[in-house]
Parts: structure tokens; C-alpha cells; sequence
């Protein structure tokens, strides 16, 4: 179970960034959705490496093969197994990396816990493990629009000491993909891009904040104590590679207001979560990404983003899929309908 995700929608993701393949075997899928390669693979092309002069120049084109599952164009119910062939591991850039411990990067834990480690490239603590979560969150992200009305939106929120202005309940994927920052904040992606170059040039890495909403989410999804809404979007989210930090509704902001100015006429701390069981308002959710690890100024190798935040986006807004699917699907199985 250690690389499993999910109940009723159940995710295990597989490979690393240097073997040959790397993918997700999805379970609990509903039969007779439909389902085409395309759909899973324009969201891959929204994570993949080398999609713009600001991510990492690794050259994948990360097709997306449907190895089980899907017959005539629909899901047999059965497991869903993708995944995609590595093809431009370059493993010669981490032969020096053999008995070296890279700072800020699992190299050490991962040799501590298991006794051998795969030195070529970053193994599974890679961000190319993100794949199969993609690749899954479509298929999520698909049940949750056609069966449950919701509609999930991701984009960049701050990167560095740069921070955007955007109006959650009215955003839409056109103005998050119109720019290579996916900031829908038109002056701020300027200001994103430029940045971000600026650290590239020096060898250098920045981080940054994903924002992501729910919109349409039906009432009464989650648990009521261990499972609650929030603790599991909670795991979703600092379960991500270079993830350090996770907010919902007012986060940490929330404390420094009185209850009198905090409390909404209706919902309050969660936005559009009460008791950890959705209440039918937008659901609202930060990830906050550390620099990447891997910066030159340390004699790193290998081809990497100077910044994460951008190919994070279709990332956060899957982990965020996965979980309202799951517990819509528990829902739907308790209560008979949604
Ligand atoms: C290729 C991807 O990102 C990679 C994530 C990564 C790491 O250590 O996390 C290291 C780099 O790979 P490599 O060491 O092979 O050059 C990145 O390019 C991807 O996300 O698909």
C-alpha cells in the first residue's frame, strides 16, 4: 500500500525517473465512462519537461499508452493501468552522484530507508512520479464534471515575493493557460517570466504558492473525524514533491482575525467545508512549493526547473481530483445518490 492513494478511486503510481517506464494503475474506476488516450494526454502536456523556456529542457514527450481497462472507448470497471516510456534520462549526469548525498534532496533518506538506491536521477522522489497522478487526476477530474457538476481549477498564486490577483469563483483554465507562468494575472505572469529567467541565469531556483479551487461541489462530501475534507486534501497536497506547506479557505491568514470577523454569514474557516464535510461552497486550496533543490550553484547536474510552480499546476489541481472523486464515489455508495 505504500505507493497507494485513495478508497473507493484507488491509485498506486509506478517507476522512476531513470528506469524505463513510469505510470499509475488506477482501481475503482465506474464502468462505461468514456474514455479516450487524448483527454489523459492533453493534461500530461500541461506537466510534461521541456514545455517551455522556463521549465526543466529534459525532453519527454510523455505519451500516454492505456495498457488495460478501457474497451471501445469506455472503462470496463476493471484496473486502468497507464503509463509513459522514459526516453531522455540522461544518466551520465549523475555518475558523480554514485556516493554523493545532494543537500535538500531525498538522496540520503531514500538510501537510509532501503539500503540501495536507483543514483541515477532522483528514483521515485522524482517529480516525473507526478505522471501517473495526472494521468489519474484526469480520469477523476472527468467522473467529477460528467457525474458531480464540479469543475476544478488551478493556477500560480505567488512565485518568489511576487504575488497575483485572482478571483476564485470566476477564473477560468483559458486564462491559466494564456501564459507559460499559468498565472491569470496578466502583469504579475510579466513580472513571473522575467523572474524566473533571471534565476536560471544565475543558477539559482525560486519557489512559490499553487491556488486551486472546486467550484460546484455537491453537499456532503467527506468524513466526518478521520477522514474529513480537509485532512485528506491535506495528504493529497503535502504528499507532492517539493511540497512544503498546505492552506484551505482563509489558512493561516484566518488567525489573526476575531471570530466576529472571521466567521461568514454561512460557512465559515474551511470555504465551503464545515465539520470536514463540504457544505456546497467553493472549496479553495494552497500548496506552497520550496526552491527547487537541485540549483547550479551546487554543481548540479541534470536539467531542471528553475522553478516548479508552473508545471505544478495541473499537478495540484489532480491531487485535489483525486480526492473530491473519491469521497464523492463514497458518498454516492452510503447515501445511493449525490
Ligand atoms: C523530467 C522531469 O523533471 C525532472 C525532475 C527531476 C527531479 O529530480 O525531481 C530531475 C530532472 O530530471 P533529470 O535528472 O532526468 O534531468 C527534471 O528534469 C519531469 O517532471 O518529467
Amino acid at each position: 500500500m505504500a505507493n497507494t492513494f485513495g478508497h473507493l478511486f484507488r491509485i498506486t503510481t509506478w517507476g522512476e525517473s531513470h528506469g524505463d517506464a513510469i505510470g499509475v494503475a488506477v482501481d475503482g474506476c465506474p464502468p462505461r465512462l468514456p474514455l479516450e488516450v487524448e483527454e489523459i494526454q492533453k493534461e500530461l502536456d500541461r506537466r510534461r519537461p521541456g514545455q517551455s523556456e522556463i521549465s526543466t529542457q529534459r525532453r519527454e514527450g510523455d505519451r500516454a499508452e492505456i495498457l488495460s481497462g478501457v474497451f471501445e472507448g469506455e472503462t470496463l470497471g476493471t484496473p486502468i493501468l497507464i503509463g509513459v516510456w522514459n526516453s531522455d534520462a540522461r544518466s551520465k549526469d549523475y555518475d558523480h552522484m554514485r556516493r554523493v548525498y545532494r543537500p535538500s534532496h531525498a538522496d540520503y533518506s531514500y538510501d537510509a530507508k532501503y539500503g540501495i538506491r536507483n543514483w541515477k536521477g532522483g528514483g521515485r522522489a522524482s517529480a516525473r512520479e507526478t505522471i501517473g497522478r495526472v494521468a489519474a487526476g484526469a480520469i477523476a477530474k472527468k467522473i467529477l464534471a460528467r457525474e458531480f457538476g464540479v469543475e476544478i481549477v488551478g493556477y500560480v498564486k505567488q512565485v518568489w515575493k511576487l504575488h497575483a490577483d485572482v478571483d476564485p469563483s470566476t477564473v477560468t483554465q483559458e486564462d491559466v493557460e494564456s501564459n507559460i507562468a499559468r498565472c491569470p494575472d496578466q502583469d504579475m505572469a510579466v513580472q513571473i517570466i522575467e523572474r524566473i529567467k533571471e534565476a536560471r541565469k544565475d543558477g539559482d531556483s525560486l519557489g512559490g504558492v499553487v491556488e486551486c479551487v472546486a467550484r460546484g461541489v455537491p453537499v456532503g462530501l467527506g468524513e466526518p473525524v478521520f477522514d474529513k475534507l480537509e485532512a485528506d486534501l491535506a495528504k493529497a497536497v503535502l504528499s507532492m514533491p517539493a511540497c512544503k506547506g498546505f492552506e484551505v479557505g482563509s489558512g493561516f491568514g484566518g488567525t489573526t482575525q476575531t471570530g466576529s470577523q472571521h466567521n461568514d454569514p454561512f460557512y465559515s474557516e474551511g470555504g465551503g467545508i464545515q465539520g470536514g464535510i463540504s457544505n456546497g461552497e467553493d472549496i479553495i486550496i494552497r500548496a506552497a512549493f520550496k526552491p527547487t533543490a537541485t540549483i547550479m550553484q551546487l554543481r548540479g547536474r541534470g536539467r531542471h526547473d528553475p522553478c516548479v510552480l508552473p508545471r505544478a499546476v495541473p499537478i495540484v489541481e489532480s491531487m485535489m481530483a483525486l480526492v473530491l472523486a473519491d469521497h464523492a464515489l463514497r458518498q454516492r455508495g452510503q447515501r445511493g445518490s449525490v
